[in-house]
């Protein structure tokens, strides 16, 4: 995966590494804490030009130090400030200590601090070392905050947001907008802490990418940077089956859309050909709707053991409105004996989850070959385990369903992850809301199917596909259809 610091998530821990690595490499961490201190009042002072008052409420730890650093700068550039601590600032150790003997200014008690109009707070509580629940009066402070008018400023994360998961600890602020140091962290990202952020300003303070990058690099942001380098290329003398050839399942005569819609977004997404299987009985819906995309009848295991000697036909999209669990356990047991790629969605991973250990075993060796495409309920299907493990955030959840599967993950939603055996996770942030619509999961099972077919490793085809979805959606706009949907496909391409 190509990264660097605009794509690159760090976690709290991978922080902790870095400020070690920092120091060991002869930064001063102290000098750390002041810019990213002088940052956050800098963006206050911009983005709150008409504040009667700063309160910066300081924590325990090194948020707190950035605190009283921002404190300092915004009574030296001449606005009014009150600081409000959670705990003794004699306690304070290391650069936090510094940073509060430096400010020289008074402190009062957490609970004294009442919100007032004209306020404007900064929020310097708990940043990456929140580590469990927070007590019953922070909590009653930040929602008392929260309920005011009064806007927040967050330094690093918004307090009581878990930056690792993106869960809220007790309770969290609601920031108009936050300032972090270097690079975004998960809990940025992942819902619902993005929603907690407001707008993200992320500072340098100097860190060097070469650090970030040591500590850093599984895990990103869905961006074109890490999959733009194996996109297929577009060449004149392209052949159609140099484009590749995707096979779709069609469902029975009675749910035939759901294909067809797989089948129509493959080949707008770039397949060289496709083609719909279908049953006989559900032979006439699909060809009263299909053109370009060709129809071909396949009834059960012979007609497609016998199309499986077509050595061009090497990706398959089984799942969305197919509705017979045994028959789509029979066709993806066929297609992985047969070395083939599937992407499996909808009642295809339904299909499994008495067994999903027998899913596993068909696609357990060699490169993935098996894309999974779940949303929360269909995963919580194949990984009931995981997805009952509150311990875990979103990318964890994926990184492990990934390694026990051989598969690559796309565990959906607003804050769609997805995760390679290997570890890579990335997390997506284009999806607009109303991309939420009837048959946009089918969209995307076709879409990665396509990728797939013209060559892309499995991992990268994927979150391609998941990125140009997301596009997609906003380039269609609100009230998108999935049949809009797929037409917004091609107006993405050129900024791949
Ligand atoms: N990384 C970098 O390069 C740089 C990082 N910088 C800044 O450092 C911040 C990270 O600092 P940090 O590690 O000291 O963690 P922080 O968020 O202040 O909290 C730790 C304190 O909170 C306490 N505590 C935890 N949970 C609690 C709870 N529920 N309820 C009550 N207490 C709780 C915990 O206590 P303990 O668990 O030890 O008992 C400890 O005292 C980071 O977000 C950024 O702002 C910048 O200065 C620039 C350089
Ligand atoms: N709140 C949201 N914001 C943005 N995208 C979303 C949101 N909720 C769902 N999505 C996306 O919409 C698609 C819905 O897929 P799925 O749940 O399979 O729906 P369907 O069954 O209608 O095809 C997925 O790509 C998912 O990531
Ligand atoms: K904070």
């Amino acid at each position: 995966m190509q990264s660097h610091k605009e794509t690159l998530l760090l976690t709290p821990e991978n922080m902790g590494q870095v400020d070690r690595a920092a120091a060991a490499s002869g930064l001063s961490s102290y000098g750390l804490m002041e810019r990213a201190g002088q940052a956050v009042a800098a963006c206050a002072l911009r983005r709150f030009p008409g504040a009667l008052r700063f309160v910066i409420l300081c924590g325990p730890g090194n948020n707190g130090g950035d605190g009283y650093v921002v404190a300092r700068a915004l009574r030296a550039a001449g606005t009014e400030i009150a600081v409000h601590a959670l705990g003794e600032p004699a306690a304070l150790r290391g650069d936090a200590a510094t940073a509060f003997a430096q400010f020289t200014g008074s402190v009062a008690p957490l609970a004294d601090y009442h919100p007032r109009s004209g306020d404007v707070v900064v929020d310097a509580l708990f940043g990456a070392g929140l580590g469990r629940n927070l007590a019953a009066d922070v909590i009653a402070t930040i929602e008392a905050i929260n309920e005011s008018a009064v806007p927040v400023l967050a330094v690093d994360l918004p307090s009581g947001i878990d930056g690792r998961t993106g869960a809220v600890r007790g309770a969290a602020f609601q920031a108009a907008a936050t300032v972090t140091f270097m690079c975004r962290k998960p809990g940025h990202l992942l819902l619902p802490g993005r929603m907690m952020t407001g707008d993200l300003e992320i500072f340098d303070i100097g860190i060097p990418e070469r650090i970030l990058l040591a500590q850093g690099g599984k895990i990103g942001v869905n961006a074109p940077a890490a999959w733009r380098h194996v996109l297929p290329v577009k060449t004149g003398a392209g052949h159609k089956y140099v484009r590749g050839h995707l096979a779709v399942f069609s469902g029975p005569a009675t749910a035939t859309g759901a294909g067809r819609l797989s089948a129509m977004a493959g080949l707008r997404a770039g397949a060289g050909l496709v083609t719909l299987l279908s049953p006989t009985a559900a032979l006439s819906a699909n060809a009263a709707h299909l053109t370009a995309v060709m129809l071909k009848v396949v009834n059960g295991d012979g007609d497609l053991s016998a199309l499986l000697e077509d050595v061009r036909l090497k990706t398959f999209v089984l799942g969305p409105g197919f509705g017979d669990g045994e028959r789509a356990r029979r066709y993806a047991d066929l297609i992985a004996s047969g070395e083939r790629r599937l992407v499996l969605d909808a009642d295809g991973i339904t299909a499994f989850r008495d067994d999903p250990q027998m899913l596993f075993d068909l696609f357990a060796e060699g490169e993935p070959r098996l894309v999974l495409t779940p949303h929360d309920g269909e995963f919580a299907r194949l990984f009931p385990d995981l997805a009952e493990d509150s311990t875990l955030s979103k990318i964890e959840r994926g990184q492990k369903a990934a390694a026990r599967s051989n598969g690559v993950v796309i565990l959906k939603g607003a804050d769609t992850v997805i995760a390679a055996p290997d570890g890579r996770a990335l997390v997506n942030e284009n999806a607009p809301p109303w991309l939420a619509t009837a048959g946009s999961g089918d969209v995307l099972a076709g879409l990665v199917g396509a990728h797939l077919a013209q060559g892309m490793p499995a991992f990268e085809a994927a979150a391609s596909a998941v990125w140009r979805h997301g596009e997609a959606g906003r380039t269609a706009g609100e009230g998108l259809t999935a049949e809009t949907l797929i037409d917004a496909l091609g107006g993405v391409d050129h900024i791949m």
